[in-house]
């Protein structure tokens, strides 16, 4: 089927940030076939007007724990470790298939609803987080945490779940759903485990995904418990001979952000996380300075507390200008290439997503450009990235099908979810 979006302004984030006025993109099948400016071609099944709106690459959210928004406001104000085990792994210990697909669903309309067509998630129960996500349409690189905390059997149950994981839906939802293995973090997973891991990854030919250096307190426990940081730790378990996707690298020094960008390691910048929990701001224009191209992230609704991912990028853009006293730290187009073209190069899906152009699959949002806080229209990325609100996010498409149009879910009724969503948390809350 070939569809036209027309009268269209694009922001295609490829090569340059050069907008089209009066344009037009056109989707065969899943992919983008044509974008041009003028007279659109012909011999069209569905034409839709884009009239006051700009085309962009859709948002990629290459951090989460989709679930956990069945855990929005449980427990706020406190740091990572106290949050973990007083509070999370409680009450996660408690949840089952129903609470985790419930709780991903939510995710997923709030996640259509701010503009993201493809995320990363890493939970339990991943089954339900892979249907509700096919069903949603929506594109993601999913992955069983496992945390190596419990007796070798309890281990070994978990490791061949995640293996079991990761074959079983690689390449389904027609190529959308693809897989990794994580190691949830080096200090919730002993060394041999985690090699184990790397092992499963080689054999398997994925990607691994790990937190690392989230805390000064998890790099000083690591110090103490292995005589090095996290980051050489990982090195020397062989961690970064695959590739690999590292959640938050805050506490990381200009040595180690060289032995990452050397390696190709890929990063999830979780600004909005690591502010709530006062883990620190990570390094990003060090990373930058260096090659390395971070992406950004939401983690899980319980320390966030939402999954909006223009939020993500104004804050990336913000507050390492302030940190750095530098207001070039990280420029407007950096921030939202960060949130498009280098989330899709974190998660290995370059090759398809990420940009709009010719050859890509047709994953894009339209923001709406008349609200009052969008003029005088002059400087659209600028204004995306300092002043575009996530209900300005309008149409949203993945392999060019509709998840949303004109502000309406096409995919996910919306209002059976909240009440499930709220039917879960009822079951597992004390
Ligand atoms: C084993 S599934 C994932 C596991 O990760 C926990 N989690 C959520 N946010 C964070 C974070 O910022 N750092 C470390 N771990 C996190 C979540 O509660 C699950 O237990
Ligand atoms: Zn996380």
């Amino acid at each position: 089927m070939k569809q036209l979006l027309k009268n269209a302004r694009i922001l295609s984030m490829g090569q340059d940030n050069q907008i089209l006025d009066d344009a037009y993109l056109l989707i065969d099948g899943s992919m983008i076939a044509q974008i041009g400016s003028g007279q659109p071609p012909e011999g069209i099944d569905e034409v839709v007007d884009m009239k006051d709106r700009l085309l962009l690459p859709g948002l990629i959210n290459t951090h989460s724990h989709a679930a956990m928004t069945l855990l929005r406001g449980f427990a706020d104000d406190l740091p990572l470790q106290t949050w973990l085990e007083e509070k999370m792994w409680p009450i996660e210990g408690r949840f089952g298939p129903e609470q985790v697909k419930w709780g991903t669903a939510l995710a997923v309309v709030e996640m259509i609803r701010s503009g993201v067509t493809c995320y990363a998630d890493m939970y339990d129960h991943m089954d339900e987080v892979a249907q509700v996500t096919v069903e949603a349409g929506l594109r993601a690189r999913l992955c069983r945490g496992v945390i190596g905390l419990g007796s070798s059997e309890e281990q070994e149950n978990k490791r061949r779940e995640a293996v079991q994981f990761a074959r079983n839906w690689n390449g389904a939802g027609e190529g959308r759903i693809t897989t990794m293995l994580a190691p949830h973090a080096p200090y919730t997973c002993p060394p041999d485990y985690i090699e184990r891991i790397v092992s499963d990854a080689e054999d398997l030919n994925l990607p691994i995904h790990i937190h690392m250096s989230e805390t000064r307190a998890e790099v000083e426990t690591n110090v103490k418990e292995y005589g090095v940081r996290p980051v050489e730790h990982l090195e020397r378990l062989g961690v970064f001979n695959r590739p690999t996707l590292v959640a938050h690298a805050v506490h990381v020094t200009e040595e180690e952000i060289q032995m990452l960008a050397e390696y190709g390691v890929k990063i999830s910048h979780n600004p909005g996380s690591n502010l709530k929990l006062g883990s620190g701001i990570a390094p990003i224009p060090a990373m930058l300075k260096a090659g390395i191209r971070p992406s950004l992230g939401t983690d899980g609704a319980a320390s966030n507390n939402n999954l909006d991912m223009l939020e993500e990028i104004r804050l990336a853009a913000l507050i390492h200008k302030g940190v750095q006293e530098d207001p070039e730290a990280v420029p407007a187009e950096t921030a939202l290439r960060m949130g498009t073209s280098f989330g899709a190069e974190a998660l290995f899906l370059d090759h398809a997503i990420g940009t709009l152009e010719p050859g890509k699959q047709a994953d894009l949002i339209s923001v709406d450009l008349t609200g009052a806080h969008m003029q005088p229209p002059h400087d659209l990325l600028s204004h995306i990235v300092y002043s575009a609100g996530r209900d300005d996010v309008r149409d949203v498409y993945v392999d060019g099908i509709p998840l949303m149009q004109n502000g309406e879910l096409c995919t996910l009724d919306e209002e059976k979810i909240r009440y499930e969503a709220l039917q879960a948390f009822e079951e597992v809350k004390s």
